[in-house]
């Protein structure tokens, strides 16, 4: 958020930005053999929000942005996401109603440059058929140009020409986590569902990367669901969470909320259950 700035403006701002219900996780259990990953949880996602999930190790987060968005199909319950009922979602008709995502663990080619792996990111958005696009002519030339100008912006963006060029395996960890934004957002998304964007940065990094979230979601008006550990980050960049530990929906709330939520101070401090 820009310095000097009124913080009731800002929250006013926010206020605008957020509409209705984007999905809605409905009744979600996830088993893996005897292993319930998530048991009966429910919450939603609004507009325009930043939405953070959070949890000690193995809560099953990561678990549950793989259920939104096709990954994993749960056992039980369903996703509503604008307007229709997923029971379950499936990878292609995430991919196709504008879900995006980003990996705990880095999944890039590391032998493309920064600028090839950002184009993979357009396939969905390709409409020449392959002979087009192969000889490149007719439709597959201008949407070739169509693509790169877009892919252009969005390096431009998230400030990353001095390595347009780089195969992004010789690039620092800090600037695989941003090419790997770049891709996602090359999807255009309508939600962009985040894996842990912040894991393993320094300071500095995570600094750049909180920024460019905030500028996704307010520039683009991207809906963002986030995981991250880091609970400085968490509290600054969310306008509600949710907590979930062993699986089970804790809490769920603005960060002032959950903050003082005794069940979670519990989970986080570690205090055995019954
Ligand atoms: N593919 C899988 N096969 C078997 N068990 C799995 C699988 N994926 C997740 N699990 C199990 O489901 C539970 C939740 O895991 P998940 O990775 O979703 O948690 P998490 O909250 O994202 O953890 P972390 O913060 O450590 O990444 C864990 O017990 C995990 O071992």
């Amino acid at each position: 958020m820009a310095s000097g700035q009124d913080p009731t403006t800002g929250a006013q701002e926010r206020k605008d930005r957020i509409g209705d219900v984007l999905l809605r996780v409905e009744n979600i259990t996830l088993r893996f053999g005897g292993v319930k990953a998530i048991n009966g949880v429910s919450f939603d996602i609004r507009k325009g929000e930043v939405r953070s999930i959070i949890g000690p190790n193995g809560a099953g987060k990561s678990s549950m942005l793989n259920c939104i968005n096709g990954f994993y199909q749960p056992q039980e319950g369903s996703i509503w996401y604008n307007g229709k009922t997923y029971s379950p979602m499936r990878p292609h008709d995430a991919a196709t109603n504008g879900i995006a995502r980003t990996f705990q663990n880095i999944a890039l080619f590391k032998g493309m440059s920064t600028l090839d792996n950002i184009m993979t990111g357009r396939i969905l958005k390709q409409k020449a058929s392959l002979i087009e696009q192969a000889f490149y002519f007719g439709r597959g030339k201008s949407e070739e140009i169509e693509h790169r100008e877009f892919v252009e912006d969005i390096i431009d963006f998230l400030e990353i020409q001095a390595i347009r060029k780089t195969p992004v395996g010789r690039l620092p960890y800090g600037l695989q986590k941003r090419v790997e934004l770049g891709r996602a957002l090359a999807a255009e998304p309508t939600l962009l569902l985040l894996d842990e964007p912040m894991a393993g940065m320094n300071l500095e990094e995570k600094e750049d990367m909180s920024r460019f979230i905030i500028d996704v979601n307010e520039h683009f008006g991207t809906t963002i669901a986030l995981i991250e550990h880091d609970m400085g980050v968490v509290m600054d960049l969310s306008d509600r969470l949710v907590v979930l530990d062993y699986g089970s929906l804790l809490a769920d709330g603005t960060p002032e909320e959950v903050r003082g939520n005794q069940a979670v101070i519990d989970a986080y401090l570690g205090v055995a259950h019954d």
